[in-house]
């Protein structure tokens, strides 16, 4: 089943001088994929993410979540799918300082309605997977940047969102805390199904997904699907970076 479908999506900038972030961009992402966007710094990942979590509108083409079109939708009813259908874990965490880490993870269930004995089952069904069952009761200001970014993650999943959307999930982590995080969106998508996208500038996050879809100056370059191996996939994946130019830093 198709959980998200993009077709022929455009966005361009500007008024007088108009500058083309998106081209005709087409593809579907299956239920159950984990799948990473990589691109040279400026091709339009981030435009394209904006597009497909609704923060902003494309100037053509479509995208279906689930078989539903967003876009059709204003107002209440688009800020309701948002919250129900989508997922989202940020770079940054995006936590809330004034609440626990086990309040920030049930919020999307307290802000629609749930009742608050389902909040405490799937609180505890999420942090045992997460393994953030200890830290419920901390601050942000008391964890480490791992361990906010399994919080996110467990607060991203908790209502069972149609897609997860993740941007630089591990671009604020050291090595050893982005591989466990990476690990973990692993698990939760081979052990949970949770249809993952994700922007990354990270080789070896990246070598964690099955698919990674490449893009150029706003259009797709390339894709590649991994095959048994995750050592071999990192290096194809370095292979096509070095093929789209552009010095490894601005990846
Ligand atoms: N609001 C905007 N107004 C005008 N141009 C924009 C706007 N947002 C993005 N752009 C331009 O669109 C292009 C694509 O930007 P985008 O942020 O999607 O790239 P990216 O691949 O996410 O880059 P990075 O990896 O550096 O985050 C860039 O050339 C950028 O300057």
């Amino acid at each position: 089943m198709e959980m998200l479908k993009v077709s022929q999506l455009s966005k361009s900038y500007g008024k007088q001088v108009m500058f083309s972030a998106l081209n005709h961009i087409s593809f579907s992402i299956e239920a159950g994929e984990l799948v990473g966007v990589m691109g040279p710094s400026g091709s339009g990942k981030t435009t394209l993410l904006n597009m497909i979590s609704t923060v902003d509108q494309p100037t053509s083409g479509e995208i279906y979540i689930e078989g539903n079109n967003p876009l059709s939708l204003n107002g209440d009813k688009l800020a309701l799918f948002r919250r129900r259908e989508l997922g989202f874990v940020f770079q940054d965490f995006n936590l809330l300082d004034t609440l626990t880490l086990g309040e920030n993870v049930i919020l999307p269930l307290a802000l629609d309605g749930v009742p608050v004995k389902e909040q405490d089952r799937r609180l505890t069904k999420v942090a045992n997977i997460l393994g953030i069952k200890h830290l419920l009761s901390k601050r942000t200001f008391e964890v480490s940047g791992g361990e906010a970014q399994r919080t996110a993650i467990a607060r991203a999943i908790i209502h069972k969102p149609a897609l997860l959307l993740a941007d630089e999930p591990t671009g604020n982590l050291d090595s050893n805390a982005s591989r466990i995080v990476m690990e973990l969106f692993e698990k939760i998508n081979q052990e949970e199904q949770v249809t993952t996208m994700m922007v990354t500038h990270d080789p070896l996050a990246a070598s964690y997904c099955n698919r990674i879809l490449f893009i150029k100056d706003g259009s797709i370059y390339n894709e590649i699907y991994k095959g048994s191996s995750r050592q071999q996939f990192y290096q194809q994946i370095i292979d096509v970076l070095s093929l789209l130019g552009g010095a490894s830093r601005e990846f």
